[in-house]
């Protein structure tokens, strides 16, 4: 089972050092645009605000990529966490719901930058097929499979009501799809060795929510 965690190079790496990654790799990334060489895990932990330990820890996991008295090549190592979160490679992927979500999604140019490339978007409404969203053409269902085939479509993205969800979830498995981003309120049940990840804004906005209770209690 890959749920709680993934194996890598031979070593167990838990789900929240993967999640961390991508933080550290978007700032790793700031400092390489800033022309920063290297830095210390003292000065990397100031600049996140996590513990110095807590970087050598989780950096630790992927063998370290830091030098007593140097700290880390900058460049080395956005590459290499780079690599462990496979950016290094080109991901297709499709849209399934070309409503709001699905639009904006559609319309986000960063997921090129990192290798995420818009190949597709489909949708059952008859109307909205054959409208475009960044030149992208919005196909019926019923071209769904053969496009993924075709179009070596690793990732589809689910931006369509959970009613449908489920069904729809169960032929993307039959296509042979590696990964899905699932905004859909529901749990989907996919067989192992393909890959789900769950997306709800509005876990987020509670947190939020949650945070301004905690910091007003009296409801100032
Ligand atoms: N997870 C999140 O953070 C998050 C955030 C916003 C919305 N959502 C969910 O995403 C879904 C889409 O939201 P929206 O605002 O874009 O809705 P929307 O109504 O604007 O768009 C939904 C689109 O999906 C299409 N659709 C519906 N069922 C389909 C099916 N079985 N196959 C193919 N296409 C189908 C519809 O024709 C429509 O174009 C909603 O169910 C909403 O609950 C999730």
């Amino acid at each position: 089972m890959l749920s709680e965690g993934v194996i890598l190079e031979e070593k167990e790496i838990s789900q929240a050092v993967i999640g961390r990654l991508p933080r550290y790799f978007r700032y790793l990334g700031e400092l390489k645009d800033e022309g920063v060489e290297r830095i210390s895990s003292q000065d990397l932990s100031e600049l996140m605000k996590v513990t110095a330990s807590q970087i050598r820890q989780d950096l630790n996991n992927f063998g370290g990529f830091g030098q007593q008295g140097y700290g880390y090549n900058v460049e080395y190592l956005y590459h290499e966490i780079g690599k462990i979160l496979g950016l290094d490679r080109q991901h297709n992927f499709i849209i399934i719901g070309a409503g709001n979500l699905g639009r904006a999604l559609g319309n986000y140019i960063n997921f090129e930058k990192r290798g995420f490339i818009f190949r597709g978007m489909f949708d059952e409404n008859p109307a909205l097929i054959g409208s475009r969203i960044r030149g992208v053409k919005v196909m019926p269902m019923n071209e769904i499979e053969h496009f993924i085939r075709e179009n070596d479509i690793d990732i589809a993205v689910l931006a369509i009501p959970k009613s449908g969800a489920v069904a729809v979830a169960e032929k993307l498995v039959r296509t042979g799809i590696h990964a899905i981003w699932n905004f859909a309120h529901v749990d989907l049940n996919v067989p192992e060795g393909i890959q789900v990840e769950n997306v709800h804004l509005s876990d987020s906005l509670m947190k939020l929510s949650y945070n301004i209770r905690k910091a007003a209690p009296n409801g100032e």
